[in-house]
Protein backbone atom coordinates (compact mmCIF):
# COMPACT_ATOMS: atom_id res chain seq x y z
CA UNK A 1 0.00 0.00 0.00
CA UNK A 2 1.56 3.39 -0.78
CA UNK A 3 -0.62 5.71 0.90
CA UNK A 4 -1.06 6.45 4.64
CA UNK A 5 -4.58 7.13 6.33
CA UNK A 6 -3.25 10.55 7.98
CA UNK A 7 -3.79 9.06 11.33
CA UNK A 8 -1.50 10.39 13.96
CA UNK A 9 -0.20 7.45 14.55
CA UNK A 10 0.93 7.50 11.04
CA UNK A 11 4.43 6.58 10.65
CA UNK A 12 5.67 9.04 8.19
CA UNK A 13 9.37 7.63 7.89
CA UNK A 14 9.63 3.81 7.90
CA UNK A 15 13.01 2.33 7.67
CA UNK A 16 13.34 -1.39 7.71
CA UNK A 17 16.82 -3.20 7.46
CA UNK A 18 18.16 -0.26 5.58
CA UNK A 19 21.84 -1.29 4.43
CA UNK A 20 23.91 1.39 1.97
CA UNK A 21 27.60 0.58 0.16
CA UNK A 22 29.36 2.37 -1.56
CA UNK A 23 30.75 1.85 -4.65
CA UNK A 24 29.93 -2.13 -3.96
CA UNK A 25 32.41 -2.12 -1.40
CA UNK A 26 32.53 -0.65 1.88
CA UNK A 27 28.88 -0.89 3.40
CA UNK A 28 28.57 2.57 5.63
CA UNK A 29 24.95 1.59 6.99
CA UNK A 30 24.50 -2.31 8.16
CA UNK A 31 20.30 -3.01 8.40
CA UNK A 32 18.93 0.00 9.97
CA UNK A 33 15.52 0.02 11.35
CA UNK A 34 13.71 2.79 12.42
CA UNK A 35 9.96 4.69 12.25
CA UNK A 36 8.78 7.76 12.74
CA UNK A 37 5.13 9.23 13.23
CA UNK A 38 3.69 11.64 12.59
CA UNK A 39 4.25 14.97 14.40
CA UNK A 40 7.20 13.32 16.07
CA UNK A 41 11.26 14.54 16.44
CA UNK A 42 13.04 11.97 16.09
CA UNK A 43 17.41 12.34 16.52
CA UNK A 44 20.00 9.98 14.82
CA UNK A 45 22.86 10.40 17.13
CA UNK A 46 26.44 8.41 16.26
CA UNK A 47 29.76 9.30 16.20
CA UNK A 48 31.68 10.72 13.21
CA UNK A 49 31.58 8.28 10.40
CA UNK A 50 28.20 6.06 12.17
CA UNK A 51 26.47 6.18 9.38
CA UNK A 52 23.80 9.26 9.79
CA UNK A 53 24.32 10.87 6.96
CA UNK A 54 24.46 8.14 5.08
CA UNK A 55 21.04 7.30 6.10
CA UNK A 56 19.25 10.41 6.03
CA UNK A 57 20.28 10.86 2.29
CA UNK A 58 18.42 7.89 1.32
CA UNK A 59 15.51 9.08 3.62
CA UNK A 60 15.73 12.11 1.42
CA UNK A 61 15.37 10.47 -1.96
CA UNK A 62 19.45 11.19 -2.92
CA UNK A 63 20.79 7.72 -2.80
CA UNK A 64 19.29 3.84 -3.36
CA UNK A 65 19.31 1.92 -0.29
CA UNK A 66 21.71 -1.08 -1.24
CA UNK A 67 18.75 -3.01 1.13
CA UNK A 68 16.32 -3.49 2.83
CA UNK A 69 13.08 -0.96 2.65
CA UNK A 70 12.47 2.73 2.92
CA UNK A 71 9.16 4.79 2.92
CA UNK A 72 8.63 8.34 3.51
CA UNK A 73 4.79 9.53 3.38
CA UNK A 74 3.97 6.29 2.57
CA UNK A 75 6.61 6.36 -0.90
CA UNK A 76 9.67 5.18 -2.24
CA UNK A 77 11.54 8.47 -1.99
CA UNK A 78 14.27 7.39 -4.91
CA UNK A 79 11.95 5.77 -7.14
CA UNK A 80 8.49 7.95 -6.74
CA UNK A 81 11.11 11.29 -5.84
CA UNK A 82 8.51 14.07 -7.31
CA UNK A 83 5.55 12.50 -5.34
CA UNK A 84 7.69 12.93 -1.96
CA UNK A 85 10.01 15.87 -2.73
CA UNK A 86 7.26 18.87 -2.92
CA UNK A 87 6.30 17.47 0.53
CA UNK A 88 9.48 17.55 2.62
CA UNK A 89 12.19 20.09 3.72
CA UNK A 90 15.74 19.08 3.21
CA UNK A 91 18.51 21.17 4.99
CA UNK A 92 22.05 19.44 4.30
CA UNK A 93 25.24 19.67 5.99
CA UNK A 94 26.56 22.03 3.15
CA UNK A 95 23.64 23.77 1.59
CA UNK A 96 25.97 25.24 -1.36
CA UNK A 97 24.03 28.05 -2.56
CA UNK A 98 25.78 30.87 -5.19
CA UNK A 99 27.74 33.27 -3.25
CA UNK A 100 27.58 35.49 -5.41
CA UNK A 101 23.56 36.17 -4.92
CA UNK A 102 22.20 38.09 -2.03
CA UNK A 103 19.64 36.28 0.75
CA UNK A 104 16.53 38.06 -0.65
CA UNK A 105 17.62 36.44 -4.54
CA UNK A 106 18.70 33.46 -3.28
CA UNK A 107 15.32 32.84 -1.33
CA UNK A 108 13.47 34.06 -4.63
CA UNK A 109 14.88 31.64 -6.73
CA UNK A 110 14.23 28.60 -4.41
CA UNK A 111 10.95 30.18 -4.49
CA UNK A 112 10.45 29.24 -7.80
CA UNK A 113 11.54 25.84 -7.74
CA UNK A 114 9.34 25.11 -4.80
CA UNK A 115 5.36 24.24 -4.57
CA UNK A 116 3.27 26.46 -2.24
CA UNK A 117 6.68 28.55 -0.97
CA UNK A 118 5.60 30.80 1.56
CA UNK A 119 6.39 34.56 1.13
CA UNK A 120 10.27 34.92 0.70
CA UNK A 121 10.17 37.45 3.90
CA UNK A 122 8.36 35.07 5.79
CA UNK A 123 10.88 32.61 5.88
CA UNK A 124 13.87 34.32 6.22
CA UNK A 125 12.10 36.13 8.98
CA UNK A 126 11.70 32.95 10.51
CA UNK A 127 15.22 32.08 11.16
CA UNK A 128 16.09 35.92 11.88
CA UNK A 129 17.46 36.87 8.24
CA UNK A 130 14.82 39.40 8.02
CA UNK A 131 17.20 42.39 7.95
CA UNK A 132 19.66 40.39 6.18
CA UNK A 133 18.04 40.02 2.66
CA UNK A 134 20.47 42.36 1.20
CA UNK A 135 23.61 40.53 2.08
CA UNK A 136 25.74 38.66 -0.15
CA UNK A 137 25.94 35.00 0.68
CA UNK A 138 29.36 34.85 0.68
CA UNK A 139 29.02 37.91 3.21
CA UNK A 140 27.13 35.99 5.81
CA UNK A 141 28.54 34.21 8.74
CA UNK A 142 28.78 30.56 8.91
CA UNK A 143 26.00 30.59 11.51
CA UNK A 144 23.93 33.00 9.06
CA UNK A 145 24.61 30.77 6.49
CA UNK A 146 23.16 27.62 8.25
CA UNK A 147 20.19 29.70 9.11
CA UNK A 148 19.58 30.27 5.41
CA UNK A 149 20.00 26.79 4.64
CA UNK A 150 17.23 26.26 7.27
CA UNK A 151 15.00 28.96 6.19
CA UNK A 152 15.56 27.49 2.26
CA UNK A 153 14.52 23.98 3.51
CA UNK A 154 11.20 25.46 5.97
CA UNK A 155 10.05 27.56 2.71
CA UNK A 156 7.75 24.45 0.75
CA UNK A 157 5.99 24.52 4.11
CA UNK A 158 6.71 20.71 4.62
CA UNK A 159 5.01 18.13 6.45
CA UNK A 160 8.29 15.99 6.99
CA UNK A 161 11.53 18.33 7.51
CA UNK A 162 15.31 16.30 7.90
CA UNK A 163 18.01 18.39 9.29
CA UNK A 164 21.53 17.85 9.07
CA UNK A 165 23.44 19.45 12.42
CA UNK A 166 21.09 22.36 12.11
CA UNK A 167 22.63 24.11 14.44
CA UNK A 168 26.75 23.69 13.86
CA UNK A 169 28.65 26.84 13.57
CA UNK A 170 25.83 28.55 15.55
CA UNK A 171 27.03 31.03 18.93
CA UNK A 172 24.55 29.83 21.89
CA UNK A 173 21.78 32.08 21.27
CA UNK A 174 21.74 31.56 17.57
CA UNK A 175 21.70 27.65 18.67
CA UNK A 176 18.41 28.07 21.29
CA UNK A 177 16.97 30.17 18.76
CA UNK A 178 16.97 27.67 15.97
CA UNK A 179 15.82 24.85 18.63
CA UNK A 180 12.82 26.73 19.87
CA UNK A 181 12.08 27.32 16.06
CA UNK A 182 12.11 23.65 15.51
CA UNK A 183 10.33 22.53 18.66
CA UNK A 184 7.36 25.26 17.36
CA UNK A 185 7.42 23.62 13.90
CA UNK A 186 7.05 20.27 15.60
CA UNK A 187 4.57 21.82 17.90
CA UNK A 188 2.59 22.80 15.01
CA UNK A 189 2.65 19.22 13.55
CA UNK A 190 5.58 19.11 11.35
CA UNK A 191 7.29 15.67 11.60
CA UNK A 192 11.55 15.78 11.92
CA UNK A 193 14.43 14.13 11.71
CA UNK A 194 17.30 15.71 13.13
CA UNK A 195 21.11 14.50 13.10
CA UNK A 196 23.09 15.72 16.00
CA UNK A 197 26.70 16.15 18.10
CA UNK A 198 24.94 18.27 20.92
CA UNK A 199 23.60 16.20 23.17
CA UNK A 200 21.98 18.35 25.27
CA UNK A 201 19.87 19.36 21.93
CA UNK A 202 19.04 16.14 21.48
CA UNK A 203 17.79 15.46 25.00
CA UNK A 204 15.93 18.82 24.87
CA UNK A 205 14.16 18.23 21.54
CA UNK A 206 13.74 14.71 20.73
CA UNK A 207 10.66 12.75 21.85
CA UNK A 208 12.46 9.37 20.51
CA UNK A 209 16.18 8.89 19.28
CA UNK A 210 18.51 6.08 17.97
CA UNK A 211 21.91 5.99 18.71
CA UNK A 212 24.25 4.30 15.55
CA UNK A 213 27.37 2.80 15.73
CA UNK A 214 29.20 1.46 13.03
CA UNK A 215 26.57 1.67 10.34
CA UNK A 216 24.19 -0.05 13.34
CA UNK A 217 21.23 1.00 15.38
CA UNK A 218 22.78 -0.14 18.75
CA UNK A 219 19.94 2.39 21.22
CA UNK A 220 16.82 3.47 20.75
CA UNK A 221 14.13 4.90 22.85
CA UNK A 222 12.99 8.35 24.31
CA UNK A 223 15.89 10.13 25.79
CA UNK A 224 14.50 9.02 29.15
CA UNK A 225 14.41 5.87 28.08
CA UNK A 226 17.89 5.70 27.02
CA UNK A 227 19.60 7.24 30.04
CA UNK A 228 17.48 5.12 32.50
CA UNK A 229 19.53 2.24 31.33
CA UNK A 230 22.65 3.30 32.03
CA UNK A 231 23.71 3.47 35.61
CA UNK A 232 23.50 6.38 37.96
CA UNK A 233 26.31 8.58 39.26
CA UNK A 234 27.50 9.40 42.50
CA UNK A 235 30.30 11.77 43.10
CA UNK A 236 32.01 12.91 46.57
CA UNK A 237 35.54 13.24 47.68
CA UNK A 238 36.60 11.89 51.14
CA UNK A 239 37.95 13.85 53.64
CA UNK A 240 41.89 13.47 54.65
CA UNK A 241 42.50 10.50 56.60
CA UNK A 242 39.55 8.31 55.14
CA UNK A 243 40.70 5.74 52.87
CA UNK A 244 38.90 4.32 50.05
CA UNK A 245 39.21 1.15 51.51
CA UNK A 246 37.17 2.03 54.33
CA UNK A 247 33.68 2.66 52.09
CA UNK A 248 30.91 0.13 52.48
CA UNK A 249 31.95 -2.78 50.23
CA UNK A 250 28.18 -3.31 48.79
CA UNK A 251 29.10 0.29 47.26
CA UNK A 252 30.50 -0.29 43.69
CA UNK A 253 32.88 2.56 43.95
CA UNK A 254 36.40 3.71 41.24
CA UNK A 255 38.54 6.10 43.13
CA UNK A 256 40.54 8.79 41.76
CA UNK A 257 42.83 9.36 44.85
CA UNK A 258 40.33 10.88 47.68
CA UNK A 259 38.03 11.37 44.42
CA UNK A 260 35.07 8.36 44.60
CA UNK A 261 32.67 7.70 41.43
CA UNK A 262 30.00 5.30 42.04
CA UNK A 263 28.17 3.68 38.99
CA UNK A 264 24.43 1.82 40.42
CA UNK A 265 21.55 0.65 39.42
CA UNK A 266 20.72 1.02 42.62
CA UNK A 267 20.87 4.96 42.68
CA UNK A 268 18.73 4.96 46.18
CA UNK A 269 19.83 2.33 47.84
CA UNK A 270 23.46 2.63 47.51
CA UNK A 271 23.22 6.60 48.43
CA UNK A 272 21.47 5.78 51.35
CA UNK A 273 23.99 2.62 52.50
CA UNK A 274 26.79 5.79 51.88
CA UNK A 275 25.12 7.86 54.07
CA UNK A 276 24.62 5.98 56.89
CA UNK A 277 27.74 4.44 56.48
CA UNK A 278 29.03 8.59 56.69
CA UNK A 279 26.68 9.40 59.68
CA UNK A 280 27.68 6.55 61.95
CA UNK A 281 31.94 7.34 61.42
CA UNK A 282 31.03 11.15 61.46
CA UNK A 283 32.87 11.21 58.09
CA UNK A 284 31.82 14.30 55.73
CA UNK A 285 31.21 13.57 52.00
CA UNK A 286 32.68 16.62 49.92
CA UNK A 287 31.41 17.67 47.27
CA UNK A 288 28.41 15.07 47.02
CA UNK A 289 26.93 14.55 44.07
CA UNK A 290 23.99 12.18 42.75
CA UNK A 291 22.06 11.72 39.59
CA UNK A 292 20.89 9.70 37.17
CA UNK A 293 23.22 9.44 33.46
CA UNK A 294 22.74 11.74 31.26
CA UNK A 295 22.31 11.54 27.31
CA UNK A 296 25.85 12.69 27.07
CA UNK A 297 27.33 9.97 29.78
CA UNK A 298 25.05 7.28 27.90
CA UNK A 299 26.17 8.07 24.37
CA UNK A 300 30.18 7.90 25.94
CA UNK A 301 29.26 4.55 26.99
CA UNK A 302 27.82 3.71 24.10
CA UNK A 303 30.64 5.09 21.99
CA UNK A 304 33.34 3.09 23.42
CA UNK A 305 31.17 0.09 23.11
CA UNK A 306 29.50 -0.77 25.91
CA UNK A 307 25.61 -1.34 24.28
CA UNK A 308 22.97 -2.06 26.96
N1 LIG B 1 30.89 8.75 -0.84
C1 LIG B 1 31.44 7.88 -0.01
N2 LIG B 1 32.20 6.86 -0.45
C2 LIG B 1 32.74 5.95 0.40
N3 LIG B 1 32.57 5.97 1.75
C3 LIG B 1 31.83 6.97 2.24
C4 LIG B 1 31.21 7.97 1.40
N4 LIG B 1 30.51 8.83 2.21
C5 LIG B 1 30.68 8.39 3.48
N5 LIG B 1 31.46 7.28 3.49
C6 LIG B 1 31.85 6.51 4.68
O1 LIG B 1 30.68 5.99 5.28
C7 LIG B 1 30.80 6.01 6.70
C8 LIG B 1 29.61 6.76 7.29
O2 LIG B 1 29.68 8.12 6.91
P1 LIG B 1 28.52 9.16 7.27
O3 LIG B 1 28.88 10.45 6.62
O4 LIG B 1 27.22 8.54 6.93
O5 LIG B 1 28.67 9.24 8.84
P2 LIG B 1 28.01 10.27 9.85
O6 LIG B 1 27.49 9.46 10.98
O7 LIG B 1 27.04 11.15 9.15
O8 LIG B 1 29.28 11.09 10.30
P3 LIG B 1 29.46 12.67 10.70
O9 LIG B 1 28.97 12.78 12.10
O10 LIG B 1 30.94 12.84 10.62
O11 LIG B 1 28.70 13.50 9.72
C9 LIG B 1 32.15 6.66 7.01
O12 LIG B 1 33.08 5.64 7.26
C10 LIG B 1 32.49 7.39 5.75
O13 LIG B 1 33.88 7.46 5.56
Amino acid sequence: MDTYSGDTHEKVIDVAGLRRRYDGQFEAVRGVTFTVARGELFALLGTNGAGKTSTVEVLEGLARPSGGQVRVLGHDPYRERALVRPRMGVMLQEGGFPSDLTVAETARMWAGCTTGARPVGEALEMVGLGTRHKVRVKQLSGGERRRLDLSMALLGRPEVLFLDEPTTGLDAEGRHETQQLVRELRDQGTTVLLTTHYLEEAEGLADRLAIMRDGQIVTTGTPAEVTAARPARIHFTLPEGVTPDRLPLSVPSAADGRRIEVRTDRLQEDLLELLTWARDRDVRLLGLDARHASLEEAFMDIAKGDAR
